[in-house]
């Protein structure tokens, strides 16, 4: 079975803190007839013991999160409203949980409404200064939660990015080819899309770097990664697993095509003088996804034909054959 993810285990835990928590205060505010909060508390308890449920056998968590951040602000507002303004206390945690839970913009919009409503109610029932002290903190609670959640947000989206490139040349890593095979073997499964790789490999690049330092080698596999993007359309992408080699992966490419393709980068390099006056050449092994190949045995048929490539004397492009649907045996 899946471990569950952090997000499952937060919103479970929530969950399950408010059911203990609450339970307990709404039989007495039934047992003391305080009708109103047993109300609350009850339908409280309900929604966080339904969405512990939900969560539990789903596994989904947006849903949850999103019913969870409503249904804190609406028994707030509801306490606030039936009980008195003593209970505002409530609403700046609730705040915090919609910042948590919610899209900034969204979250942002609830407690902007929250907040005018609840100062509404205090204007005609309190000092004019008190009023103005709990707007204030308020509002300063909206805008340092409004900061903190942009920006916390603004380096998770950087930090994933980050995850999938190469540090060196900015294509994608390892990780990210993986990612993008596994892809588009599944839309290949679904919707016959034709994706081929193209396995590079810089011929003898050992002697790039014995002859002129492991610093101009990297500004020269910079240098190559740039060039093999200025040269395949913007729905290819290139990636770096490490060493002198590269992937790129053309999606929506028959098999003919990216044997083009395979071709023109293999002469542009070969014209190409890259950092210290160095020139490259490269080898390519090419191979169309089939129907029912998992993502290894698609690169390992590319990596056949680039071996293939070097055998036959480097500085050339093979092309593994295009295999038929009966040809492929179900990956496990
Ligand atoms: N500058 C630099 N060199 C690297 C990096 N990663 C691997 N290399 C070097 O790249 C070279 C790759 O060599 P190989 O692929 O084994 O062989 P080759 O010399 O390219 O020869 P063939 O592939 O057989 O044509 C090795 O010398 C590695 O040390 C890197 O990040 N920067």
């Amino acid at each position: 079975m899946l471990k569950r993810s952090i997000q499952e285990w937060l919103v479970l835990a929530i969950c399950a803190v408010f059911v203990v928590t609450v339970v307990p205060a709404a039989i007495f505010r039934i047992a003391t007839a305080d009708w109103v909060l047993a109300v609350i508390d009850v339908v409280w308890a309900g929604s966080m013991a339904f969405l512990f449920v939900y969560t539990f056998r789903t596994r989904r968590t947006t849903l949850p999160a999103t019913m969870m951040a409503w249904i804190f602000l609406a028994l707030t507002l509801s306490a606030i409203h039936y009980t008195g303004l003593h209970q505002v206390n409530w609403l700046y945690p609730v705040i915090l949980a919609m910042f948590f839970l919610l899209d900034v913009k969204q979250a942002l919009l609830l407690s902007v409404l929250s907040v005018c409503w609840v100062i509404a109610q205090a204007y005609s029932e309190q000092p004019l200064e008190e009023t103005t002290n709990l707007a204030k903190s308020l509002t300063t609670t909206i805008v340092l939660a409004s900061a903190f959640s942009l920006f916390s947000r603004m380096e998770q989206s950087r930090l994933q990015h980050l995850a999938g490139v190469d540090a060196l040349t900015g294509a994608g890593n390892r990780r990210a080819k993986i990612d993008k095979l596994q892809s588009l073997v599944s839309l290949y499964f679904r919707c016959h899309v034709n994706a081929c790789i193209l396995k590079v490999d810089i011929d003898q690049f050992s002697q790039v770097n014995d002859k002129h330092g492991r610093v101009l080698g990297d500004q020269v596999l910079f240098s190559l990664a740039q060039i093999i993007r200025n040269n395949t359309r913007p729905t290819d992408t290139l990636y770096r697993s490490g060493g002198a080699e590269f992937f790129v992966v053309a999606e929506n490419t028959a098999l003919g095509d990216a044997t083009s393709l395979a071709v023109k980068l293999r002469e542009i390099i070969g014209c190409t003088v890259f950092p210290g006056g160095t020139h490259l050449t490269v080898s390519i092994g090419v191979a169309k996804l089939a129907k029912l190949e998992g993502s290894q045995d698609w690169i390992n048929r590319a990596e056949r034909a680039l071996t293939k490539a070097k055998a036959k004397g480097r500085n050339r492009v093979e092309v593994a054959a295009e295999l038929n649907d009966d040809q492929v045996q179900p990956s496990s």
